[in-house]
Order: C-alpha cells, then structure tokens, then sequence
C-alpha cells in the first residue's frame, strides 16, 4: 500500500473517531437533561460521568458523593441524580422511603443490581436478585434464619468466642496486663472464623492464621483500591456494562475459590451422609427437599413448605454457591465494621464503657460466666450501644430500590420510568439534625423505648426495612454481641497512641473502611 493511500485512511479513520466522540458527547448531554425535561430539581451533573465523577475516580466513597448531594439539597424531598448517563432519583423525605420501602414493595423489589447466573453463578444471590426470582429465595432462605436455626448455630459461633477469648487473655499475659491490637483486623479475622464455619462448615482458623485462604479471599474481596470499587459500582449501577463484556462480580480466582470449597463440602456430606449445625446442611435440604423444617409452633412458617411447590422450589447446586457465597460476603464484613466502631466509641467513652462492663459482669455472673444465647438477649445496654454504633457508622450507608413497573412515586406526582433507580442516603439520615439532637454525640440513650417511640420510624435503618430487610439481622447482631462482651469482660479498651479520635474513610471502597485501621489498647481487668 503507498503512503497516500495510508495517509487518507489514517485521515478518515480520524474523521470517524472524530464522529463517534461528538455522537457520544451529544448522547451524553441529551441523557443529562432528563430530569429537567420533567421538571424535577436535580443536582447540576457533569460529562461523562453525571454526578459521580469523584467516586468514580475513586477521589471519594459513593457514601461521601450521596451525602454531599443530601446536603446541598436538604430542602428537596427527592433529587434527581446521574450515574454517568443514567438517571437515578435520591430519595430525602422519609415518608416517601418508607412508602417504598414497605407498603408499596412489590414495585419496588429489586436493588437494580446485576445478576446473570448463565456466566456469572455467584452473582445469583439474594442481594442481587430482584423480582420472582428473588422473593422465591427469600422465601427459601427465610427459615434458614429463624431464632430456633440461629440457637442451632449458637455452639458453633461460641466456640469461635472462646478462641477469641483464649488470644485476649494470652496477649494480656505476655503484656503483663496490657497490650495493643488492631481490632478491625482482629474481629474480621474472628468473623471469618464464624461465618466460614457456620455457612460452609469449615474450619477457617483465620483468627489463629491471619494468613488462612478464606482471610485472604475476604480481604480481597473488601480491599479499598480502585479496581475492587470499580467492580462494586458496575454491580450497583453497570449491570449492562458487565454482561456486555462479560464481567464477573468478583475476580476470577475468588469465583473459583467459592465454587469449588462448595462442590467439594455438598459431594462430601452427600456421599458420607453427615449433618452439621450450619447453614450448608440447610442449604442441602433446600436442594434435595425444597424446604427446611420449621422449629416450632413460635418459629415463621414459610411458603417454601408447601408440598404441591416442592419440586419448583429445589435448589440447584450453583444456587447453594452463590448463598453461601452472600452469606459470607455479608456476614463478616458488616459484624466486623460494627463491633470495631462500637469498641472504639467505647475507648472514646469511657463511661459508656464501665456502664456496659457492668452490665457484662451482672449477666456473665448470672450464667457462671459462660455467655449463654439466653444471657446475650439479657444485655439491654449493650442492645443500645450497639444500635448507636449503627446509627453513626452503617455498615451499608447507603441502600437502593428499582422500581419494577412504570409508575408514580409515593406521594408524589413525579412518573418513574420502569426501571428507575432510588437512592437512599441512609448515613444521612442518621446524622440529620433535623431528626437527631446533636448528631456527632455518641449517646446510647437515644435507643431507650422511651425515645425510640417519640421517634418516626424511617429516621434509622441500618438493616434497611420492609421485605428485604436483611435477612442475617438477628444472627448479625448476636455475633456483634457476642464479641463485645468477650472483650469487655476481660479488658477495657483506650485508644492506642497515635489512634485518630475522628476515622478517616477510604474513598475507594463503597462499604465504609477506616483509613488509618482500628487500634485499642487493651488492659486487663482488675
Ligand atoms: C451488623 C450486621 C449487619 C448489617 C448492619 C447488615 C445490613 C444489611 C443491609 C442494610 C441490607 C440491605 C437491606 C435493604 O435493602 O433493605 C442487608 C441485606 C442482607 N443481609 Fe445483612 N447485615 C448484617 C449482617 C448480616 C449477616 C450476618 C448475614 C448473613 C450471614 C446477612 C445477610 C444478608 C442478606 C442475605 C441480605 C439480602 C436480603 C435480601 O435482599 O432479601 N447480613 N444487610
């Protein structure tokens, strides 16, 4: 070919991209006018990436980006918003959240998160799907999750405690009464050991190995860099994106880590006919039955027991997969975030501390010192310190709905498309004076009955609310509990030197992770 030829290509070629750049630049301005084309007050976006740009160059968490966006609109009941070119509507006043949290849900069921189970089998969990789909499994899993299973699995998460107490009161040994720790890193560490033991059945030995592969896979899967937010926001926003380039929720060694520890544990209880208390032994009646038995006339009932559905409701082994793989996810990263921010409030507040180490003694005193699943309902303060922890620092600052149906917002006359996707700043809710007398104080008082019914309701949701609230609540709030109370009761936590007395957030990660880690000081009790 001669150089004149190559040039007019290479000219044309220019000419092309030249185009197809304009033809973008003008699809995304015309995109960004949709919410004033319906005359809904929105937040002023920018090409190309709408309102997100700083999350989406990892300059700040999506929580930060949501929260700014509340409080330069306040005044606005909902606001229109872009992710890139789609729009997405923030939702501000509580009465409309709780309409589409709760009375009107079955429009608004799903998350708008991705799932493709055909090239992505992980993705086929119950916190990704949406519609059907989804409120089959919740009906499934539901039984999975009542107080009489969560008793079941009470051995299991205290064997996990006593581990947790046995390096306390070493370290405390060889500190001769005192000894620093980075407690984030030491919890999630235990809530592996937890979680892996009651969804999987294994033994992590995670807080004994900080090296052990189910740490190292719960690590990466959390770690704030920008490729791991990346993903997380294309699972929240770019569900298209990822199946068109076929990209899977999690890396390709993690997807293949989960599969084949599942494979492997359903083959060997098959074959060897075992049963264990733990979620998986569940999950294999759900596979071989359609149902798990309910505990007793006190325990919820479930349409998953209705014999004429059995044979539709059977789990595939993938499906198992992905459950358990959600059970993991959320089970040791939000216990984690909530036990270690309640025991730095707790160095922080002294008070607070000796009044719950008080509380921790008269209860452990009543059952001879070990922490029984009827002592740890006992705990009335630690209830309440736990619930203002999660007001401060939601382990999910911020939730989704997606309305499943064309139609008009609650109590509004704004029409949403099918589709659409809602915001919830929830952390700003938390924090919003309007409901919250001097929101920064760190004050359990707050959760008291007494306060708690003067309140609206719709002002404090760190499990979320309505049929998809999270469905690991009580087993969640009970391990948070559980690890509290092994700490307190044999040592009282001060702020290490050098330990922030205000955390600092990853912007690259979409769940909140303290920059500068966790680190107490723990001094033996006299
Ligand atoms: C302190 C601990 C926890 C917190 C703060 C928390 C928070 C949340 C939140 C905010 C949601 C979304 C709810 C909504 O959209 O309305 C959720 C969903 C969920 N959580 Fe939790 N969670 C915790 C522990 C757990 C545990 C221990 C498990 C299980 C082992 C679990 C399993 C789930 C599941 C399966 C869902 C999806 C429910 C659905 O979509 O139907 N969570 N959680």
């Amino acid at each position: 070919m001669d150089t004149g030829m190559l040039t007019t290509m290479a000219a044309w070629a220019a000419v092309a991209l030249l185009v197809a750049c304009l033809g973008l630049y003008a699809f995304l301005r015309r995109s960004l006018t949709y919410w004033r084309r319906r005359k809904v007050a929105f937040a002023p976006p920018s090409v190309p990436f709408g309102n997100y740009a700083d999350t989406i160059l990892g300059k700040k968490s999506l929580a930060m980006v949501v929260h700014d966006i509340y409080e330069t609109h306040r005044d606005q009941r909902y606001v229109g918003t872009y992710f890139m070119a789609m729009p997405m509507l923030q939702l501000h006043d509580v009465d409309i959240i709780r309409q589409v949290f709760i009375k009107e849900f079955q429009d608004f069921n799903g998350r708008g998160m991705h799932y493709d189970p055909s090239y992505d089998p992980l993705s086929g969990h119950l916190f990704q799907l949406s519609g059907p789909i989804w409120k089959n499994m919740r009906v499934k899993l539901s039984p999975t999750f009542t107080t009489g299973k969560i008793k079941y699995m009470f051995s299991t998460i205290g064997d996990c405690n006593d581990n947790l107490c046995e390096h306390i009161d070493a370290n405390l040994a060889e500190g001769r009464g005192v000894y620093t720790e980075d407690i984030r890193d030491l919890v999630a560490r235990l809530f592996t050991d937890v979680i892996s033991s009651v969804a999987f059945g294994i033994e992590s030995n995670s807080l004994k190995n900080p090296d052990s592969e189910f740490r190292r896979m719960g690590a990466r899967i959390f770690e704030p860099c920008l490729d791991v937010n990346l993903r997380h926001l294309l699972i929240f926003f770019g569900g298209g994106i990822m199946k068109t380039f076929s990209i899977r929720s999690v890396p390709a060694h993690i997807h293949d880590f989960f599969t084949r520890i599942v494979d492997e544990m359903v083959d060997h209880r098959e074959k060897n006919n075992v049963e264990r208390a733990d979620m998986l032994n569940l999950l294999i009646k759900l596979k071989n039955d359609g149902f798990v038995p309910v505990d007793g006339p006190g325990e919820e009932r479930s349409d998953s027991q209705d014999s004429s559905s059995k044979q539709v409701q059977k789990l595939e082994k993938h499906q198992i997969a992905a459950q358990v793989f959600v059970f993991f996810l959320a089970g040791f990263e939000t216990t984690s975030t909530t036990t270690s921010f309640t025991l730095y409030e707790l160095a922080k507040n002294p008070e607070i501390q000796t009044k719950l180490q008080q509380e921790v003694d008269a209860v452990l005193q009543k059952c001879n010192g070990k922490l029984t699943y009827e002592a740890t309902q006992d705990m009335h303060y630690m209830d309440m310190v736990i619930q203002e922890t999660l007001r401060h620092y939601p382990p999910v600052p911020f939730l989704t709905r997606q309305a499943m149906v064309k139609r008009q917002l609650p109590l509004t006359d704004v029409v949403l498309d099918k589709g659409m996707r809602l915001m919830i700043p929830v952390w700003s809710i938390h924090m919003d004076p309007e409901y919250w007398e001097d929101p920064t104080r760190y004050d359990p008082t707050r959760f008291s009955e007494e306060a708690k019914s003067a309140r609206h309701p719709g002002v404090y949701m760190p499990f979320g609310d309505g049929p998809r609230i999270c469905l690991g609540m009580r087993l969640g709030l009970l391990q948070v509990k559980m690890a509290v109370a092994s700490v307190l009761s044999r040592a009282t936590v001060t702020l290490a030197p050098g330990m922030p007395r205000q955390p600092r957030f990853s912007p690259r990660c979409v769940l909140p992770s303290p920059i500068d880690g966790i680190t107490l000081t723990l001094t033996a009790r006299s």
